[in-house]
């Protein structure tokens, strides 16, 4: 088996780990498979190390032993649940040693085994009905991996404060919720409805666009719109689609700056909803093709974003790669050192157009369904996001899918059948993540949303997993480098192994998070837990599909970080006796088959 494994035993292997070659390399018996063992007396292999000497496991040199907390103080706490919905913290007796894990995550673990841990990621956009403490607190109970704001909306001061409650719910209570700040970039939207947090448009209602100022209130059935050459540049006859087309008006009389309308497609207007028209079938675009993707304002956003140390930047309507590499560059200038990842939200058409360069110059990307759907005809929308989907994980991208997965629970309880079926759709294509927008910034059940989210994922991935269904994806090479091709096989060949010999997790210990991804690529169908030692690309892989991150301070000494992970781990009965896992790590091209001791 070895030997079809392509695994040779190494002369370079370290000795196994004495407290663990006791064990056989065994499922244990309470596992639903079948119980089979490895016709080996070794329980670690070693991969044939590479003549390249940053590649040799032995010029890595054993560095500090020592764990030490992040915060330094309450190490090694602990999370117990007191009830369905809080967590408490409790602190552990301190040994200089811990191991950070989000507390969803944690429980999960230990109340249903690493098997049925959620893979795919959530992101809640923050609005007006979600930006308590302690609603805050419920989403990152129910699971919400990554907190967006939305620079469309709100104040500096207001975003500033979500920020800081976010980092708290961190600190004090375990979690690693990044941080996503997405720009409003420079298209054209309605204004913010003097107040109002929506505004029904019904059939056959004239509604009033205009440019004008207002004093205070906004005459009824009057929107403002943010750009001066609006009246100019519309003709009456002319479709006007907002929020891609979720209310849709006929240009019928334009007197001076004001735009008379008729709704010809009724439904709920949002403050600062998108604009875009249409003629004769086609989206007029000669105006926004002019406007910079990133506006005056963006940057002063980004600013803000890069001095508030936010974990992911989305820019909005992208429409080049060359934008993302000179955000890029300005980001690096800024803040060195800061780790900033940037998503192309691919929501129009030239973003289409130039998609390959633009995921291949970001960090990751979104399927930004709403203002697609403004640009491309509605029924493409489906087709373009399985291929950016497929694009992302060929290059080794994180990709979220966004937009009107449970636009109904802005207003009903329960989802509809089809937004049951659409969720189910983006998490069968294996979408690192999916998000919620106005269904949590704004809605009536935002909680409901997302526990919809989580239960229809776990739900399809189980399906998943228990129908065996591993799509056979090509995967190139993503790395320009041998030893990036060194690192891909590795991550490929764990991830074959994981599925075949049916293991119950793997392990990597990586300090970028780059092997962490590269092994979320493969969609294994064993979680990932990734041990990193900083809480900012801790915060980062809680994005990508199956990893489940925890910070843990750890050597070059693998056989040493496996022990101390496994005395961490089982002191907090996330793992036991018995346990098959394989580890990989950046430092050591090895690939390790050990049962938990
Ligand atoms: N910070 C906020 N303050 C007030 N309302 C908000 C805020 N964030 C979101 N909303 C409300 O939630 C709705 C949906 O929010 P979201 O930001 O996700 O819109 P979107 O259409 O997905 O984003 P984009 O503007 O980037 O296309 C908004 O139309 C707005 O009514
Ligand atoms: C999320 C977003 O920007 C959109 O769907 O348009
Ligand atoms: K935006
Ligand atoms: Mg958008």
């Amino acid at each position: 088996m070895a030997q079809s494994l392509q695994l040779f035993t190494s002369s370079t292997t370290r000795s196994p780990p004495i407290s663990l070659s006791k064990h056989s390399l065994s499922k244990p018996p309470s596992s639903s498979t079948a119980t089979f063992r490895l016709p080996v007396s070794f329980n670690q292999f070693s991969i044939r190390a590479s003549s390249s000497p940053d590649l040799n496991p032995l010029s890595s040199a054993s560095t500090s032993q020592v764990l030490v907390s992040e915060n330094g103080s309450s190490s090694g706490g602990g999370f117990v649940s007191t009830s369905a919905t809080t967590r408490e913290f409790v602190p552990a007796v301190s040994d200089g040693s811990s191991i950070d894990v989000d507390t969803v995550t944690e429980a999960e673990l230990k109340e249903n085994g690493f098997r049925s841990t959620r893979r795919t990621k959530l992101v809640c956009t923050i609005g007006p009905v979600t930006c308590g403490f302690e609603q805050l607190e419920a989403l990152a109970v129910g699971g919400m991996n990554v907190a967006r704001i939305n620079m469309c909306h709100g104040t500096r001061e207001w975003h500033r404060m979500v920020i800081e409650r976010v980092r708290r719910l961190n600190e004090e209570k375990g979690y690693a919720v990044a941080i996503m700040m997405d720009t409003e970039g420079s298209e054209i939207h309605m204004g913010d409805l003097g107040g109002a947090s929506s505004a029904k448009a019904e059939d056959g209602e004239i509604w009033t666009f205009s440019v004008r100022a207002f004093d205070s209130t906004l005459p009824e059935r009057t929107i403002n719109v943010n750009y001066e050459g609006f009246a100019e540049d519309v003709r009456v006859g002319d479709d006007l689609l907002v929020d891609g087309g979720m209310v849709r008006f006929e240009v019928i009389e334009k007197i001076g700056p004001d735009v008379k309308c008729l709704c010809t497609d009724p439904g709920l207007l949002l403050p600062r909803a998108n604009l875009t028209f249409w003629r004769d079938g086609h989206l007029v675009r000669e105006r926004n093709a002019m406007l910079p993707t990133i506006s005056s304002k963006d940057w002063l956003d980004i600013d803000f974003g890069i001095s508030e140390g936010v974990d992911f930047l989305a820019i909005s309507f992208v429409k080049s790669a060359e934008v993302i590499k000179h955000l890029k560059s300005y980001i690096a200038a800024r803040s060195r050192g800061s780790d900033i990842s940037i998503i192309a939200k691919i929501e129009s058409l030239d973003s289409l157009k130039n998609l390959e360069e633009i995921i291949v110059a970001s960090d990751g990307a979104m399927v930004a369904r709403g203002d697609l759907g403004a640009q491309i005809p509605l029924e493409q929308v489906p087709s373009v996001q399985q291929k950016v989907v497929q694009l992302c994980r060929r290059l080794n991208k994180p990709v979220i899918v966004a937009s009107q997965l449970l636009e109904s629970m802005i207003e009903y309880p329960t989802p509809t059948r089809a937004e049951v079926a659409d969720v189910s759709e983006a998490v069968r294509q294996r979408a690192d993540a999916l998000m919620l927008s106005g269904e949590s910034a704004m809605g009536q059940f935002p909680e409901k949303a997302l526990t919809v989210l989580r239960s229809v994922s776990l739900r399809i991935e189980k399906w998943w997993r228990d129908e065996k269904r591993h799509e056979a994806m090509e995967l190139p090479e993503v790395g320009s480098s041998y030893s990036d091709s060194i690192l891909e096989e590795i991550c490929n060949s764990t991830a074959k192994m994981a599925n075949n010999l049916e293991v119950d997790a793997i392990f990597v210990y990586t300090k970028t998070g780059h092997m962490a991804s590269l092994l979320s690529r493969c969609r294994p169908d064993c979680p990932i837990f990734a041990f990193t030692s900083t809480t900012s690309v801790r915060r980062r892989l809680n994005l990508q599909w199956g990893l489940i991150p925890f910070r843990l301070s750890f050597s070059d000494d693998m056989e040493n970080n496996l022990n101390k992970t496994f005395m961490l781990l089982k002191a907090r009965n996330l793992i036991k006796s018995g346990d098959l896992v394989l580890a990989v790590s950046d430092m050591l091209q090895s690939i390790q088959v050990m049962n938990v001791p």
